[in-house]
Parts: C-alpha cells; structure tokens; sequence
C-alpha cells in the first residue's frame, strides 16, 4: 500500500479482512493504521516511495495524494508484472475496487467501472435491505446439504436431482420468519434417503 490517508485505511482493512500481508509505504498514517502498525498487523515504512520498492509485492495499490507519485508506482507494478489498483491520479490500474456487500459465504460486488463510486456505494446499501443477515443462515445450511448429498450420493442423474431439490425448500422463508430450526446430520441424512428416488 503506497499512501497512508483515509483511503489507503479503508483499504488495509479490507486486505487484513482477506488475510492479506500487508506493508504500508508512507512518511504520514492515519491513526487507524498506526493502530494497526502497534498491533503488529501490519508493517510501515515510513518514508516516501522510491522506485524499487514493489520489488516481492503481489497485490499493489497507489493511494497517495500525488496523481504523479501513483502513476509512478502503477508504471513500476505493471513493469514488474504485479496487479495494481489506483485509488486516485489520472493513470489507471490494472484493476477497479468493487462496493462489497458480505453475508456470509454469500458476495455481491457493484461497480461503476470507475463512473461514479458514490453510486456504487449507494446501490450496495439498496441491495443490503433485500440480501439481509438471514442470507448467512441460509447459505450455511445450503452448504451442509449440498456438502451431504455430494459425499453420500454418487449416481450423477439422482445428485443432480436432490441438489435442484435442496434449492427449491423454503428454509429462506422460514428463516425470515423466525420458525427455521436448523437440520442436524441425521435429519440432512433422513432427507436424502426420502427424496433418493424419483417422486
Ligand atoms: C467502491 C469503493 C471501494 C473501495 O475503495 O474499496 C471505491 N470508492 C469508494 C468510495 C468513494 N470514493 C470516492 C467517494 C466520494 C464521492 C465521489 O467522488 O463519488 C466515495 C464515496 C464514499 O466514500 O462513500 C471518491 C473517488 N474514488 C475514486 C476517485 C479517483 C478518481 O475517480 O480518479 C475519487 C475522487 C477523489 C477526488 O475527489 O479526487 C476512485 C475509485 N474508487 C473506487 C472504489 C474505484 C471505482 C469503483 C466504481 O466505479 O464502482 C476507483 C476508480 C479506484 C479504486 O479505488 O479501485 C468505495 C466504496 C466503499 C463502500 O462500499 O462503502
Ligand atoms: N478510491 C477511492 O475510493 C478514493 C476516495 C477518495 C479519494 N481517492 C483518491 O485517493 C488518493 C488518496 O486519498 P486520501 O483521502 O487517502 O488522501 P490523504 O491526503 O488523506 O492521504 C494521502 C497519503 O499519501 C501519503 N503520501 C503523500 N506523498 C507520498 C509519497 N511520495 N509516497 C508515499 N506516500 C505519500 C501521505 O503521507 C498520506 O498518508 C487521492 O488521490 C484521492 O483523490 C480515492
């Protein structure tokens, strides 16, 4: 990460949320990352970027305040053949940050492709109130199932069957309403051997 403002902040957060290993080269850092730098999450090096620095690096992003100084470093990233995103300067990366809406294993990503970040922003907000925390309950469950009928059944036509199956019970609704309760490994088990054959 070259830059160290707030958004090279918010960024760092979202790579250490990755499990990202993560150096920081900038003579100033915003007090989150230096919380972060105390916390030994995360390395700085506090001085201005000089060429030569991405030398290892696998994921680049230049955020500092000088369009030239990120131009600068986009043009070593795509000489050294890294991916590079960035944040602000008139030389654009080699990759564009999405609006990211989690829950759980379910990601849904927006982008403007650079048009209007705001409105990306705004959409993913529009779209928490429809994908809402019940999604992380659901795609859980869905996992198990899933999971279950592949290891326990082998014929392809019967898997496929159970697996378009699994996806049409109204376990979302359920959740919604508060009456799901979650299906233990026998009860996953005792559903698989009901629905084997062709109803
Ligand atoms: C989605 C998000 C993800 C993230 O950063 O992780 C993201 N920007 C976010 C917010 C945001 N950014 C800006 C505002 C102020 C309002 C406005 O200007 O609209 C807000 C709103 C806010 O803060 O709420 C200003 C801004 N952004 C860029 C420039 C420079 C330029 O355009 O040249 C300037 C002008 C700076 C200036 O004034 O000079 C550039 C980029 N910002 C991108 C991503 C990429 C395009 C994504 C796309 O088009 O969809 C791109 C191209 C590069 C990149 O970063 O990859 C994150 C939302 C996080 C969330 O979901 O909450
Ligand atoms: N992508 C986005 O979402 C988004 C949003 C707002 C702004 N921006 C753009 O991102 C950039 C950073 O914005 P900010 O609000 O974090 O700015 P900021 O002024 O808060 O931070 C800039 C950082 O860059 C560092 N810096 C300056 N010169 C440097 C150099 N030579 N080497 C290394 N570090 C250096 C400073 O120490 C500071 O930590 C700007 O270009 C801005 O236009 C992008």
């Amino acid at each position: 990460m070259v830059g160290g403002g707030a958004v090279a902040e918010r960024k760092v957060n979202s790579l250490l949320a990755a499990s990202a290993d993560v150096t920081v080269i900038s003579p100033e850092v915003t007090q989150g990352l230096r919380q972060l730098v105390m916390e030994g999450r995360i390395r700085w090096i506090s001085r201005e970027y000089a060429a030569g620095d991405l030398a290892g690096a696998f994921l680049v992003y230049a955020a500092t305040s000088s369009p030239d100084v990120n131009g600068a470093v986009i043009d070593e990233a795509e000489r050294m053949g890294a991916l590079a995103n960035a944040a602000g300067g008139s030389k654009p990366g080699s990759f564009i940050s999405p609006s990211v809406l989690r829950r759980g294993r379910l990601v849904i990503t927006v982008s403007t492709s650079g048009a209007g970040p705001a409105l990306a922003a705004e959409i993913c907000d529009r779209l928490e109130k429809e994908y809402g925390p019940e999604y992380e309950e659901y795609l859980e469950w869905m996992y198990r199932m899933r999971s279950s009928i592949k290891r326990q059944v082998t014929r392809p036509e019967t898997r496929q069957r159970l697996l378009m199956k699994a996806a049409e019970l109204e376990v979302l609704d359920e959740i919604r309403k508060g009456t799901f309760e979650p299906w233990d490994t026998e009860q996953i088990k005792q559903w698989i051997a009901n629905n084997q054959e062709e109803s």
